[in-house]
C-alpha cells in the first residue's frame, strides 16, 4: 500500500512527465541569403521557421506584394524537410497585422504595382491550412480585418496581453464570407462570430481566450520565448502523427478537398509498405502482384 506521501510524488512525477518542462533557452535566428523580401523576413532556427509581416508603418497592413511574398516564404517553409513548425507574426510590438492595405484597394480588390486588383490573401489562407506543417500565429498588439482571419487560419494563436482583435468589414465595406465567417463560427461559435461581424467590435486578449479565439496569453516581453517553447515541443513529436491530424482537422470543414487532403495522407503511408510496394514492383518487373502473403486484419 502505497503512503500518501508517495502517492503524491508518483502523481508529480506522472504530471511533470506529461508536460514537459518550458525551454526558455534563447533561439539565434537566422535569415538565409537566398530568402531575402521586401514586404517580409523570413528567418530560420532548430528546425522553426518564422515569417515576419514587416510593413510596421501601416500596422502591417498587407499589399498584393506582401501576400506574393507571404506565399513564396511558406512555400519554402513547406518544402523544407528542415522545418518542422513555423510561426507568422508581424514587425514591432503594435501590430500582427491591419488586413488589407486600404490605401491602394481599388474597385475590386487590391491594387499591385502593375495596376491589377487581386483578392490573393484568399489564395494564401487556403496553403496556410493545407500546407503539412503546424503553423502558429504570434500576436502582439493589432489583428484585424484580413489580419484577424489570417490569424484564424493558422493552427495555434499566443497571444500577448497587449493583443487586440477584430474585424471591421462591414465598417470599412468589406466582408471575408468564406473561412472569415464559417472557419470563425466554428472557432468560436455561430452567435459569438456574428457578434464579432455584425457588430465590428475589437476583443482584448483575455476576451479572445475565454472564447477560445487563441490558445494562450502571455506577457508581451515573454511572447516569442512561449511560441518557440511550444515549437520545440511540437519538433519533439512525431512530423507524421501532427501532419495527419491537421488534415484530420480540415477534413470535415473543407468537403471532399479536406478529404482529399487526408486521403493523401493515407496514400503515402501506404506507399511506406511492403504491401504498397508489391504492386509497383510487379508491374515493373512484369509479372502478377502477389499480394496473398499480405494479413487481412480485423
Ligand atoms: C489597426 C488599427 C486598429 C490600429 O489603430 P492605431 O490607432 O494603433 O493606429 P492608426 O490607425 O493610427 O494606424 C497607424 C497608421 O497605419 C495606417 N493603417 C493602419 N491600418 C491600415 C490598413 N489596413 N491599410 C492602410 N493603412 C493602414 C493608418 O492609416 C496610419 O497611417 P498614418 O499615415 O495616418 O500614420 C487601425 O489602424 C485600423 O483599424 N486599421 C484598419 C483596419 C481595416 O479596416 N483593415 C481592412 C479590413 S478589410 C480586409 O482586410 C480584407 C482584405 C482582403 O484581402 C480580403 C479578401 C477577400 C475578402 C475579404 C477581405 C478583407 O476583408
Amino acid at each position: 500500500m502505497h503512503s500518501e506521501a508517495s502517492q503524491v510524488a508518483s502523481e508529480t512525477m506522472q504530471s511533470t512527465a506529461n508536460r514537459p518542462e518550458t525551454d526558455s533557452r534563447p533561439i539565434h535566428w537566422e535569415a538565409p541569403a537566398d530568402a531575402r523580401y521586401q514586404d517580409i523576413l523570413y528567418h530560420q532556427a532548430e528546425h522553426i521557421a518564422k515569417i515576419t509581416i514587416n510593413r510596421p508603418e501601416v500596422r502591417n497592413a498587407f499589399r498584393p506584394q506582401t501576400v506574393r511574398e507571404l506565399i513564396d516564404a511558406f512555400h519554402r517553409a513547406h518544402m523544407d524537410p528542415e522545418i518542422g513548425v513555423i510561426i507568422l507574426t508581424g514587425a514591432g510590438e503594435l501590430a500582427f497585422c491591419s488586413g488589407g492595405d486600404q490605401r491602394i484597394r481599388g474597385h475590386e480588390g487590391y491594387k499591385d504595382e502593375a495596376g491589377v486588383e487581386h483578392l490573393n490573401v484568399l489564395e494564401l489562407q487556403r496553403q496556410i491550412r493545407t500546407l503539412p506543417k503546424p503553423v502558429v500565429a504570434m500576436i502582439a498588439g493589432y489583428a484585424i480585418g484580413g489580419g484577424h482571419v489570417l490569424h484564424l487560419i493558422c493552427d495555434l494563436t499566443i497571444a500577448a496581453d497587449n493583443a487586440r482583435f477584430g474585424q471591421t468589414g462591414p465598417r470599412v465595406g468589406s466582408f471575408d464570407a468564406g473561412f472569415g465567417a464559417g472557419l470563425m463560427a466554428r472557432t468560436v461559435g455561430l452567435k459569438k462570430a456574428k457578434e464579432i461581424w455584425f457588430l465590428c467590435r475589437q476583443y482584448d486578449a483575455q476576451e479572445a481566450l475565454d472564447m477560445g479565439l487563441v490558445n494562450t496569453v502571455v506577457p508581451l516581453a515573454e511572447l516569442e520565448a512561449v511560441t518557440v517553447d511550444w515549437c520545440r515541443q511540437m519538433n519533439r513529436l512525431s512530423p507524421t502523427a501532427l501532419r495527419v491530424l491537421k488534415s484530420a482537422f480540415n477534413a470535415d470543414t473543407d468537403g471532399l478537398a479536406g478529404i482529399q487532403e487526408l486521403a493523401g495522407n493515407a496514400t503515402a503511408l501506404f506507399y511506406t509498405t511492403e504491401e504498397g510496394q508489391e504492386g509497383r514492383n510487379a508491374f515493373l518487373e512484369k509479372r502478377a502482384p502477389d499480394f496473398g502473403r499480405f494479413p487481412r486484419r480485423p
